[in-house]
């Protein structure tokens, strides 16, 4: 039996539904929409007697579907929630496409093609363009044509498609140079598709577009392929293309309209990816009578919170006013701050992460802080402050584990294994380790196999074995390696050996450890992530071997076509967040991530820099409306405390830029002035203020005399000078209303009252309140030496003395040996981790 205790009315009415009727749940952050929806699978499951088999639940990312079976699992089971179909759109067409290839005219055994080798195949592509783009001095790069042909599949438009679209637009234009230069190049673009598609083909290949597209094919055209589906569930509905629509409708009706969708048009950032949010309103028309519930309560945020984030994003005239209330209360507000420069935010940042640690007693830790940066390069500077302060922190959404050099390089050779066809695979593996066939070889070898019309692979291994007489005995030999490498773990997949017993063979052959050391001289961490990759290899192709239970088979294509190898290349090609490889370790360490990354996750203290004009919206934006709601669901994803921080002057391209705040922040602060404040929450001597904090995480309270060791703790060993307070204020770009609230002192005691569209305090009894903080200033105290912290901040930070709460007790004769332990106190030790961590850098 289901219980529906932990939920409120209008989510128990979302939960229960009935089950053969359309659904759409939409509602603000953190509302429980995900909660909604996983309860409504185990509701299907428990009180609708549905096959767990029979459900398909679509998330956005790899890691949300990890979350979302994690909270299954721990209402239906481990073994049900097993057999539900979760996952990706892209995890569940790759999945069907395999099962029923030949249905939809392709091989069992295409290869997932990602962006870079997409990439790669579209640069050789745009070569015959060159001088046609010199000629008019357009510079075209193959990442531009890629995300065209990308948003033209979201389209559902094929190449054939896309020019007649080109044509239709180019008949209704007015005509200016401009508009004819635009149409060279999109000429040039439907090219390149045309024989993108071919390339693809040849190969045996699908991109990512193609797993959909591909599968609308398959599931609209084979109801077989489709018949085990009951019903379709789909997470983030507000961020799917229109092909990704497609696929929900094509399945939908297979099910006969059993579809529940959930999603928030406020956090709909995804446009640039072709997101429709227009999609809610087709759903409403394909299934008629879809039921719309709305679930108005946020229980992650404070309502200090869910106050500063509701200002930004209500300053968008355009959107459709939801009320949201805060169940918790109004906690400290939220902060904003502004500094001199970027090494002056970044450093503030590592401090602050540290000082609040340390004055929660420890309730908070590492991995409860979120640095939500606009764009990756960002994280620079706050990575150095970082490390300087010894405080380890992990990227996310940054350098993907699938994305790693090492692991292209033994991946390359498994596809080529699995699939002899695949052309990026050869050209990838051919030369690792060095061979000495380079891009001419290679051109050479292309050619060779064009004219002999064979695969690149097969020509390589004819080469090998003389028959082609011409070709000189170097390169042949040269060759001798790869193909003997490639040989042996032919022979053995086809002996049936495991892809983990396949990568520790290859390891030899090729040497690669070897290779690494030679190359790279962060080969240890990248020989651990080859290990890593091992590790993955045994625990995934059972697993998704698991998830084809009980699918009707197509009688053209036999099971033994599921090879374990190719089931584990096709979850490591769909494996987008291969970072959750780690994710124990993730826990000790602050993220960093982007924005846009950060979707659908929580942290407790989330803190925005560079909360700028050109960041927020950024330059290159063309939709400040969804820029505006990045900054939103930046925001929303913080539960008890959230900082925005803005520099006068940044670093760009080398070059010193005046900065100006955000519009977005102005705006928000103009009209609601009280949703910010430049005062950090002063924790350490305010017990009220800990105690919301832990309450709204669910946790306990650290005692007064933790929370003194730790601060004493911290004081000793962190020299900090605050910004705000040291800097000559002139340089800063105040907001007037946060200039002048800066200078004045803060409030005796600020009530948790709403300030702003009313949040309800769900909490009983008198509120907390916030005590007021007296500016005593601290001696600078010398930094213990510290093995993993390498040298001080830059000298734009002064010996000023450090202006920071008052003292809290002193460390208690009583407190116990276990709390001195951890301080690091009474062994001589710093109370630094000095564990060793590595900070991965962002992809740019
Ligand atoms: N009825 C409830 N009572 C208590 N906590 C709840 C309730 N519903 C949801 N929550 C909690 O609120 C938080 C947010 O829930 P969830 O992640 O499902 O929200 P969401 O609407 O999907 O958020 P977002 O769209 O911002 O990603 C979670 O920690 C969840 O456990």
């Amino acid at each position: 039996m289901l219980t529906l205790n932990g939920l409120n009315t209008a989510q128990r009415a979302a939960v229960t539904h009935p089950s053969n009727a359309a659904l759409q749940v939409l509602a603000g952050p953190g509302s429980g929409k995900t909660k909604v929806l996983t309860s409504r699978i185990a509701y299907l499951v428990l009180e609708q007697n549905h096959d767990p088999a029979s459900i398909c639940a679509v998330t956005f990312t790899n890691k949300a579907a990890n979350e979302m079976k994690v909270r299954l699992a721990a209402i239906i089971g481990k073994q049900r929630t097993g057999m539900v179909r979760m996952g990706t759109f892209h995890a569940l067409c790759a999945l069907f496409l395999r099962r029923f290839a030949t249905k939809v005219g392709l091989d069992p055994n295409f290869t997932v093609c990602d962006a870079e080798e997409s990439k790669k195949i579209i640069s050789n592509l745009l070569k015959p363009y060159k001088d046609a783009l010199a000629a008019t001095e357009t510079t075209l790069k193959d990442g531009t044509v890629l995300s065209h042909i990308s948003r033209a599949k979201a389209k559902g438009l094929d190449s054939k498609d896309y020019v007649v679209e080109l044509q239709q637009k180019a008949k209704t234009k007015t005509t200016s140079p401009k508009d004819d230069h635009a149409a060279d190049t999109h000429r040039i673009v439907g090219a390149v598709y045309a024989e993108y598609e071919k390339t693809l083909r040849r190969n045996n290949s699908l991109d990512f577009d193609d797993l959909l597209l591909y599968g609308v094919k398959l599931f609209s055209e084979n109801p077989t392929a489709a018949s085990w589906c009951r019903h379709v569930l789909v997470d983030e509905f507000q961020d799917t293309n229109i092909t990704q629509y497609e696929l929900l409708r094509v399945l939908g009706n297979a099910t006969g309209g059993c579809v529940t969708v959930v999603g928030d048009p406020d956090q709909s950032i995804y446009g640039w990816r072709s997101a429709e949010v227009g999609n809610l309103a087709r759903m409403t028309k394909d299934f008629p009578g879809t039921k719309q519930i709305l679930l108005e309560e946020n229980y992650r945020s404070t309502a200090s919170i869910l106050n500063a984030s509701l200002a930004i994003v209500s300053q968008d005239k355009s959107r459709i006013d939801k009320s949201l209330i805060a169940s918790h209360p109004r906690g400290s507000t939220s902060v904003l701050r502004a500094f001199a420069s970027e090494q002056a935010e970044a450093q503030f940042i590592a401090v602050e992460i540290k000082r609040l640690v340390a004055s929660m007693g420890g309730v908070l830790q590492y991995g409860d802080f979120a640095i939500l940066l606009r764009f990756s390069a960002l994280s620079r500077t706050i990575e150095s402050a970082l490390q300087k302060e010894a405080i380890p922190s992990v990227i996310l959404g940054g350098h993907k584990f699938f994305e790693r050099q090492e692991i292209k390089d033994i991946l390359a050779y498994l596809q080529l294994v699995d699939n002899p066809s695949f052309a990026p695979a050869l050209t990838r593996a051919i030369n690792v380790p060095s061979r000495g066939i380079g891009d001419k070889s290679i051109a050479e070898l292309i050619a060779r196999a064009s004219k002999t019309k064979s695969s690149l692979l097969a020509a390589v291994e004819n080469i090998h074995d003389a028959k082609h007489p011409d070709i000189k005995p170097p390169v042949k030999s040269k060759a001798a390696s790869f193909v003997r490498a490639i040989r042996t773990l032919r022979t053995l997949a086809e002996g049936g050996a495991s892809p983990a017993e396949l990568i520790q063979r290859l390891l030899g052959l090729i040497e690669y450890e070897d290779h690494l050391k030679k190359t790279q001289p962060d080969w240890e961490t990248r020989w651990e992530n080859v290990q890593e990759l091992i590790t993955f290899a045994s625990e995934v192709s059972l697993e998704v071997a698991n998830s084809l239970e009980g699918v009707e088979l197509d009688s053209e294509v036999a099971p033994s076509h599921d090879t374990p190898l190719r089931l584990f290349l096709q979850a490591s090609m769909l494996s987008s967040e291969g970072d959750n490889r780690s994710e124990e370790d993730n826990k000790e360490k602050v993220t960093i991530s982007t924005c846009h990354a950060a979707k659908g996750l929580e942290w407790p203290v989330v803190i925005i820099p560079a909360a700028e004009q050109g960041t927020f919206p950024f330059y290159r934006s063309e939709d400040p409306a969804e820029e505006r709601r990045l900054l939103y669901v930046a925001c929303t994803r913080a539960k008890s405390l959230l900082y925005i921080t803005h520099v006068s002057k940044r670093k760009v391209g080398g070059e010193t830029k005046n900065k100006d705040i955000s519009e977005f922040v102005a705006a928000a602060l103009k009209a609601h002035p009280d949703v910010f404040t430049t005062r950090t929450p002063a924790l350490e001597t305010s017990a009220a203020e800990r105690e919301v904090v832990a309450k709204v995480l669910q946790r306990p309270i650290a005692t007064e005399a933790e929370v003194a060791l730790r601060v004493a703790e911290f004081r000793r060993t962190t020299r900090y000078i605050d910004e705000h307070e040291s800097a000559p204020q002139a340089q800063v770009t105040w907001h007037p209303a946060l200039a002048a609230r800066a200078q004045a002192p803060a409030p005796p005691n600020q009530q948790f009252t709403a300030s702003f569209t009313s949040p309800r305090v769900a909490f009983g009894g008198a509120q907390p309140t916030m005590a007021p903080r007296p500016a005593i200033v601290y001696p600078r105290q010398p930094k213990p030496p510290s093995t993993t912290t390498a040298s001080r901040p830059p000298s734009d930070v002064s010996n000023t003395p450090l202006p920071l709460p008052p003292a809290p007790p002193s460390v208690p004769e009583s407190a116990g040996a276990g709390v001195k332990r951890r301080l690091g106190m009474g062994r001589g030790t710093t109370g630094f981790p000095n564990k060793k961590f590595k900070v991965p850098m962002m992809n740019p």
